[in-house]
């Protein structure tokens, strides 16, 4: 989109029930209707890395079912995030789903075709596989970044029956590839039992900092937020969102629940506080629908990738508005 083109934004629910028709995330016109877009929300129905459930493929649907609740203006970050910004679903990407290194293959091609359109990613999982070549395409266009990693789990265990590409592996893949910002990596609302220590210490060395569910609790989203930004300064952000940093009351819908978890509030809270990183790209990952009740998690799910796209959308306003100053 050219600064002096108006965003297409979403169907307009007080004309149109907001349950018409087929959903794209939060009513948003398809990919194909714009031509391009500055955010493109794409799913992702692939669920074969998972060790435990399955399920997480129907995941991108549910959260666009939830999404159409959405409404246009943003409160809490004072944003109107699909006018400032052409935001659209590109639909899925259509992967194998009986062979990981394959469909690890095709994300990795369609999000260097995306990207390549001057699009950043809002990507809708699928599991948490997903992130490693989603993090490959964005390292391609921007270097190593930073990673923050909301998430019950670490995702940086080696193999799993000997598989190197599964959904608790992505972080040390990408961190041996060297695509990650080793200076800028941190686990957010980690918990629950670990297979043993050395998990711990090698997560270390691998250069990520932990903030556990317990310390939000104990310190609050503002101050988690605040450290977090200092952490990342500047440099290039991707944010991976597995819905299991939840707790299980929060977002029952996931195939590795854990005990302890934030809740939806503090989640969106931190969030919020990041605005004003560059945020290049982000996924939201792990719902698994069939294990959801009313719509918990795919809604909940459906905020967070609400506020990423607010802060992607506000960036990208506010780039254009000193681009066009100069
Ligand atoms: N949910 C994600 N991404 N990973 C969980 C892996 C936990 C395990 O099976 O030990
Ligand atoms: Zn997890
Ligand atoms: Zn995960």
């Amino acid at each position: 989109m050219s600064s002096n083109e108006t965003p297409r934004g979403p169907v307009d629910s007080s004309r149109i029930p907001r349950y018409a028709g087929p959903a794209t995330f939060a009513r948003l016109p398809r990919l194909g209707e714009v031509g391009t877009a500055d955010v493109a929300v794409v799913g992702v129905p692939f669920d074969s890395g998972v060790s435990y459930r399955p399920g997480a493929r129907f995941g991108g649907n549910a959260i666009r079912e939830a999404s159409r609740l959405l409404r246009p203006y943003n409160p809490a970050q004072d944003a109107s995030p699909f006018a400032l910004a052409q935001v659209a679903d590109g639909g899925d990407i259509a992967v194998n789903p009986f062979n990981i290194n394959e469909a690890v293959e095709t994300i990795e091609a369609a999000a260097d075709e995306l990207l390549g359109t001057g699009a950043r990613l809002m990507t809708l999982g699928g599991d948490h596989t997903i992130a490693l070549p989603l993090l490959r395409s964005v390292a391609k266009k921007h270097g190593p970044v930073a990673l923050l990693h909301f998430d019950a789990h670490l995702d940086t265990w080696d193999t799993y029956f000997g598989a190197e590409y599964t959904h608790g592996t992505p972080f040390r893949r990408a961190v041996e590839e060297g695509i990650l910002d080793t200076s800028a990596l941190s686990h957010v609302g980690t918990r629950g039992p670990l297979y043993g220590k050395q998990d711990l210490t090698d997560d270390e060395k691998m250069g990520f900092g932990i903030v556990t569910s317990a310390d939000i609790y104990r310190r609050g989203a503002d101050e988690v937020a605040d450290q977090l930004r200092q952490r990342i300064g500047d440099r290039p952000l991707y944010i991976s969102i597995d819905i299991d940093c939840l707790d299980p009351a929060h977002a029952p819908g996931t195939g590795t629940p854990e005990a302890g978890g934030m809740t939806s509030r503090e989640l969106l809270e931190i969030l919020r506080g990041l605005a004003g990183c560059n945020l290049v790209s982000a996924d939201v990952v792990e719902v698994a629908p069939a294990y959801d009740h009313a719509e918990i998690t795919s809604v909940a799910a459906s905020h967070t990738a609400y506020e990423l796209t607010t802060i992607m959308s506000r960036q990208i306003a506010a780039a254009r508005k000193d681009a066009e100053a100069k």
